[in-house]
């Protein structure tokens, strides 16, 4: 996407890639395939640009918003991947899970000079990284990709991840998340490539000090991993390189922000107390907090939402992450086949005035925030002979409102803030169903922009106020005033608190059913 300085997109492009899922669960990339889709969506989007009468030659400066968690894996020597990358949703470290959440309840997790054991060394490494331990992060993805040639369970595949240990233990494997794989190869690759990852996506690894912003030591023991593969820490607002080839060789780089991160910049929630959901994949509402560290005692992660400058303080943020919002509309398009596009899902669900009494808890990677339960499975509850596609459909998009509302309640344990009013953007904020269906039963007002591509324009704001392009500042909020301010729809909701307060209490039955569902002796 490239934006003028009001942040109107004078062109883009975009393009799907592949995506593998190798078994139930399973969810994988191939890195090479991410970096050609971004260098063909590089030289469209500057071939439109100059169809539009502007040289290339105006794009001053780059910024890079990106799918976190989402592990890469590549070596030195030849800059290639050694193996698929594994995303983010992809639960098949379920056992890891249990078994270092044991390994750190017995041996125990040093911390301000003493070593906590049991339950106090679960939450001892979640203070020192703002996560719990989950499928979700990044450590025990590296974890499971390094040791995957030697599980006889995993015969089959073992040879695809042989070449990954045999890097690591030649000291030539490089770790990053999906910024720092493309900062990576854009600025050259195995030729000089700058290996870098910047503080918001390193926050999502489960090994960087959530204070001192550094990779802790404390956390690569306790999941035993080299140093040498992780990259050097940058903030999200600085020149990390310039591009090697291409449309725009020789353009600066200059900011990196995980997607959400990237959103909360792009819907200009810079100070504490400001807030916005993305709905895309998944669903994530992020709550600033200054400078300040909230622990979350509800469920919530604590994280970096963005450094502006390597001399700024950090910037930090509580994060509701939900794992199904649009990957359950896709699930509902592509497995059941109820719904020929992801847009008609709008168009089912207001067939019906309700769902009819049924419940769709959408915990097919298990549930996140606040429940972070790896043993809850999907499940649709209350169904009879009424039972039509139609209420299914409005059931995924009432799960939505109800893990909204979840978030948003833990969000008011931790801060003591209600949230009257919540800034939404990401793909699904086009279904205007989807949206009043949140307002409905979440019980707050949602206010969507004109231009809902607040992630990329977010990095697009850390990339120009790293070089005061157009006196971009993202300290001084007032020089982004004028960045996109065209309308915004307002869905209010049109309920009483009693229906809600129902619904919402079914919603809790409906969630206990489904927790736990998941055996260690299941498949
Ligand atoms: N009109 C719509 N109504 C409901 N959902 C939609 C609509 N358009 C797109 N989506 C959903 O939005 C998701 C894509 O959002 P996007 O922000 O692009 O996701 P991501 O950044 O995670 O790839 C898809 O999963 C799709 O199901
Ligand atoms: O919705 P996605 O899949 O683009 O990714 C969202 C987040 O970065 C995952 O944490």
């Amino acid at each position: 996407m490239i934006f003028d300085s009001y942040a109107n997109v004078v062109a883009s492009h975009q393009m799907e890639f592949k995506q593998y899922y190798p078994r139930s669960s399973w969810h994988e990339h191939d890195a090479d395939q991410i970096m050609e889709s971004c260098d063909a969506c590089i030289e469209k989007a500057c071939a439109e640009l100059e169809e539009q009468g502007w040289t290339k030659e105006s794009v001053k400066v780059i910024g890079i918003t990106n799918q976190r968690e989402t592990t890469v894996l590549w070596s030195r020597k030849t800059g290639k991947p050694v193996s698929h990358a594994i995303v983010w949703d992809d639960t098949r470290v379920m056992g890891l899970v249990t078994k270092y959440e044991n390994h750190a309840r017995e041996r125990g997790v040093p911390y301000e000079g003493k070593v906590h054991k049991g339950e106090d060394a679960l939450k001892a490494l979640r203070k020192l990284t703002g996560l719990p331990l989950s499928t979700y992060f990044s450590a025990l993805k590296i974890r499971w990709m390094i040791d995957a040639w030697a599980d006889p369970d995993e015969e089959k595949v073992a040879s695809k991840w042989a070449n990954v240990k045999k890097a690591y233990d030649a000291d030539d494997l490089c770790f990053g998340t999906v910024e720092s794989w493309i900062v990576y190869r854009l600025t050259g690759g195995a030729q000089g490539g700058v290996h870098v990852s910047d503080v918001t996506n390193a926050s999502r690894t489960l090994l960087l000090n959530l204070r001192s912003l550094k990779w802790d030591p404390v956390l690569l023991e306790f999941f035993d991993l080299k140093e040498n593969i992780l990259p050097r820490l940058v903030s999200s607002s600085e020149v990390y390189g310039k591009i090697k080839y291409g449309a725009l060789k020789g353009v600066e780089i200059a900011g990196l922000a995980g997607d959400q991160q990237a959103a909360l910049v792009g819907n200009k929630c810079l100070r504490q107390g400001e807030a916005k959901c993305t709905y895309g994949t998944g669903a994530f509402l992020l709550f600033c907090t200054g400078e300040e560290i909230v622990e979350s005692n509800a469920g919530l992660l604590s994280t970096v939402a963005y450094q502006n400058g390597p001399n700024s303080k950090p910037v930090y943020c509580l994060e509701g992450s939900i794992g199904v919002a649009g990957s359950g509309i896709h699930w509902l398009r592509d497995s059941m086949h109820l719904v020929p596009t992801a847009p008609h899902v709008n168009i089912l669900a207001a067939e019906v005035a309700d769902t009819g009494g049924v419940y769709f808890v959408t915990a097919m990677g298990g549930l996140f925030a606040p429940y972070w339960d790896s043993s809850a499975t999907g499940m649709i509850i209350g169904i009879s002979t009424a039972t039509k596609p139609a209420h299914v459909v409005r059931a995924m998009l009432e799960a939505n409102a109800f893990m909204t509302r979840a978030v948003a309640e833990s969000m008011k344990v931790d801060s003591g803030v209600d949230l009257p009013q919540m800034k939404v953007d990401g793909g699904m904020t086009n279904g205007d169903m989807v949206m009043q269906v949140v307002a409905d039963l979440a019980g707050c007002e949602i206010v969507r922009p004109e231009m809902r591509e607040s992630t990329a324009l977010g990095s697009a704001l850390l990339a120009g106020s790293a070089v005061r392009l157009f006196g971009w500042d993202i300290a001084r909020p007032e020089t982004l005033h004028e960045v996109n301010t065209a309308g915004s729809a307002i869905f209010k909701p049109q309920t009483t608190k009693e229906y809600r307060d129902k619904k919402w209490a079914g919603w809790q039955r409906a969630v206990e059913r489904s927790r736990g569902w998941v055996r260690e002796d299941d498949e």
